[in-house]
């Protein structure tokens, strides 16, 4: 189900940083269409050759990506396997990782932006939960930003990537440095991954695009972290009393007593229609 492309079609421009055992490249993707050169430019993902022994996680990961498609689903091109080098490569999102974009825009991204980009989190979310699918790794990292939006009213689109390797296979150091995008019932059971885990992500993500891509629990160590969780502790609550509810809600740690995705999503359009939002953003009141 995945298209097999040649390492010599792939050239690796720079580099973007790493993740769970992969690094990521910028990168351009050669192929012949009807007689005609194609350069594409890329994302390339390569797996750390220490951890070849993931590369069925990593490469199921990707394959749950090109098996459904969604316009807020990142594209999955291939992937490409030469001697000891696994790589998958997806399309190049314009601006970047939501994450890195918020912590360089600061504060001067408006509320009811940051909301229209959870919204649409919560709707590729509600896509995947209608098709019983886990992701496994919702946070902002995870969040591209394919269209940037500006104060004129063009609004900014985002593309969920790839959970990448699975928790079970990345092991118990990786799983609490995940802490707490992690939901709390997997640091004793990750291979009991559900669709309330995700859930438990957003309300972790949400939290972390209100507060401009700030890390929660940032410099913490693993056993600190843990201890979060043994404590039963909540993140700080944002001074916006309904946002704060839904972010406690979707970390509820009773897992059954998360709110669905439609449920998220009717509390966000609550929020985007709130006269807080028309407090904080003023120009939002022209829109
Ligand atoms: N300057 C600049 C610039 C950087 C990246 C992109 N594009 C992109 N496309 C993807 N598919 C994935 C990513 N990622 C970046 C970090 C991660 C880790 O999560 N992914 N970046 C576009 C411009």
């Amino acid at each position: 189900q995945f298209q097999m492309i040649k390492h010599e079609d792939l050239q690796l421009k720079e580099s973007l940083g790493q993740g769970s055992f992969t690094r990521i490249f910028k990168g351009s993707m050669t192929d012949i269409r009807d007689g005609e050169k194609h350069v594409t430019d890329v994302l390339l993902k390569l797996l750390d050759e220490s951890h070849n022994k993931c590369w069925e996680s990593f490469f199921n990961a990707a394959s749950l990506m090109s098996q459904i498609s969604h316009k807020h689903l990142l594209l999955v091109y291939g992937i490409s396997v030469h001697r000891y080098q696994n790589i998958v490569v997806q399309e190049l999102v314009k601006c970047g990782a939501l994450d890195l974009y918020l912590r360089k825009r600061g504060r001067s991204v408006p509320v009811s932006w940051k909301l229209d980009v959870a919204k649409q989190l919560a709707c590729v979310l509600n896509f995947l939960e209608e098709k019983n699918i886990v992701h496994g790794n919702i946070c902002a990292k995870n969040v591209l930003l394919a269209r940037e939006g500006d104060s004129s009213g063009t609004s900014p689109f985002i593309k969920l990537s790839d959970p990448g390797i699975g928790l079970t296979v990345l092991g118990r150091e990786v799983l609490l440095d995940r802490i707490p995008w992690v939901a709390p019932e997997l640091v004793e059971a990750p291979e009991s991954l559900e669709l309330g885990c995700d859930k438990w992500s957003f309300g972790t993500t949400l939290w972390e695009i209100y507060n401009g891509g700030k890390a929660p629990l940032q410099g913490q160590d693993p056993q600190q972290k843990l201890q979060f969780y043994k404590n039963l502790e909540q993140l700080p609550p944002p001074e916006w009393p309904e946002l704060a509810d839904l972010i406690g809600r979707c970390m509820d740690y009773e897992p059954a007593l998360r709110p669905s995705c439609r449920g998220i999503i009717r509390q966000l359009n609550s929020l985007i229609a709130s006269d807080y939002v028309l407090l904080c953003d003023p120009q939002a009141s022209t829109a």
